[in-house]
């Protein structure tokens, strides 16, 4: 059940699980010719395949009870505030709380690696438990991403929500993608540090969703 870990309790179950499928077996689909790429500008991208996951169901309920989630808190200016999401990361060298999550990894990997130059090694994951729960406006600029052209691909599952993108320039406008159930988007190019993304909050009742990042060495 959705809510039956006290870390869970009161939040409201994503959706009606799928009562005509039994697809415990969470797995990735084919991506070659199903990925659609759109072309930002200043050599960015962004790639979309839906529901990319298969059996996303199952594989929600898995990571919402078996993934360490941590609360974190960070410096705002003088302030140290909550960061509104919980968050979990696996580095190279860590286990992925889940088979799904290395069978994304390899396909990424075989379909990603040659135009990407090196691999994704690392997930970050972030669970956001209502519609407070957010990410403002940045770009992945810890590490590498800050200098150079790198990818940053995401599966997002539970309650579906909007990616928005902007230009830091400034000269286009915002554009939003709905990231439903299994989704997967690829961020590519210059996107990090020409363009900015965020997860808005939003005032709808809202279920949770869990995203889960996969990132080259060196990409934060
Ligand atoms: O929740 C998402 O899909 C985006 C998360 C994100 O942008 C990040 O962790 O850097
Ligand atoms: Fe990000």
């Amino acid at each position: 059940m959705f809510d039956s870990s006290p870390r869970l309790r009161g939040m409201t179950p994503p959706f009606q699980a799928s009562l005509l499928t039994c697809e415990d077996e969470a797995r990735p689909g084919p991506l070659g010719g199903t990925v659609r790429r759109t072309a930002l500008t200043l050599g960015a991208w962004i790639d979309l395949r839906p529901t990319w996951m298969g059996g996303a169901d199952a594989l929600f309920e898995r990571l919402a009870e078996t993934v360490p989630w941590h609360a974190e808190r960070r410096r705002m200016y003088d302030r140290v505030v909550d960061v509104p999401r919980l968050l979990a990361f696996y580095d190279e060298r860590a286990t992925l709380p889940d088979p799904a999550l290395d069978e994304a990894l390899q396909a990424l990997n075989d379909h990603y690696a040659a135009e990407l130059g090196e691999p994704f090694r690392t997930a970050g994951l972030c669970l956001y438990r209502d519609g407070r729960d957010s990410v403002a406006w940045h770009g992945d600029t810890l590490g590498r991403g800050r200098t150079e052209d790198t990818m940053v691909a995401i599966i997002s599952i539970g309650t579906p929500r909007a990616l928005l993108l902007r230009p830091r320039s400034g000269d286009s406008p915002t554009l939003r993608h709905d990231l439903g159930h299994g989704d997967l988007i690829v961020m590519g190019g210059s996107c990090q540090r020409t363009w900015e993304h965020a997860i808005p909050k939003t005032a709808r009742p809202t279920g949770p969703r869990i995203s889960i990042q996969f990132r080259p060495r060196g990409v934060r």
